[in-house]
């Protein structure tokens, strides 16, 4: 039976790392995929640091599944995963919301958990957090949301209350999401 890649999406500051990192403690057999990012190693998320011209030649050798640019950096996800998921492993990936329908056709067995939160409460979650600088919080705030796109197996959880509250949420609907997917 094939896994499950579930990809974790919303805006800066909403708290995707936090979750997928509970998510992962909850579920221990679930995987984290440790993207490849041109930014300098830090301790919010596990990431493959790397510079902008080993990205570009790994990209060019075929190394990721999927890649994007946002917020002035480079993205990648292993090519391994999917095959991992054809496995029936379950990976989660913390994906950006403008490359999900390349990832439904990477990998077809997808659900996307769209994680929320108010404006103001993402604003004071990024400051209390101090990766990136005033300049740089002020443009990912501004950064127009890309839609998500139609037929997606869509999972909806509000952070903007505790995280333990978002991750019971986030498990039921992961796991109902799964056992309806398994029956069609
Ligand atoms: N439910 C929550 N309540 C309070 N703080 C949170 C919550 N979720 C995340 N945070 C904090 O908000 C900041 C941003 O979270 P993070 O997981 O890095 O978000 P993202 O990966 O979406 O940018 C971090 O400092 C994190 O500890
Ligand atoms: O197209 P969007 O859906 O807006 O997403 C763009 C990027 O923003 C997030 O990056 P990153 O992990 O660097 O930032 P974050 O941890 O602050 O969300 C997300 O993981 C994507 O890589």
């Amino acid at each position: 039976m094939s896994g499950w890649l579930i990809g974790v999406v919303g805006p800066s500051g909403v708290g995707k790392d936090s979750l997928i990192a509970a998510l992962a403690e909850a579920r221990p057999r679930w995987q984290v995929v440790r993207r490849a990012v041109t930014r300098e190693a830090d301790e919010t998320e596990p990431f493959e640091p790397m510079s902008r011209a080993t990205f570009d030649r790994r990209a060019a050798a075929g190394n990721f599944a999927l890649q994007w640019e946002a917020h002035g950096l480079c993205y990648g996800i292993p090519s391994d995963v999917p095959a991992r998921v054809r496995a029936g492993d379950v990976v989660i990936a913390n994906l950006s919301r403008g490359i999900l329908e390349d990832a439904l056709a990477t990998v077809p067995s997808l659900i996307v958990l769209s994680v929320t939160a108010p404006a103001d409460v993402l604003a004071k979650r990024l400051g209390a957090r101090g990766r990136e600088t005033a300049e740089d919080i002020a443009a990912r705030l501004s950064r127009p949301a890309p839609p998500l796109p139609e037929g997606l197996r869509l999972v909806e959880v509000d952070n903007g209350g505790p995280l333990e509250r978002s991750l019971a949420a986030a498990l039921d609907g992961l796991e109902r999401a799964m056992t309806e997917g398994h029956v069609q």
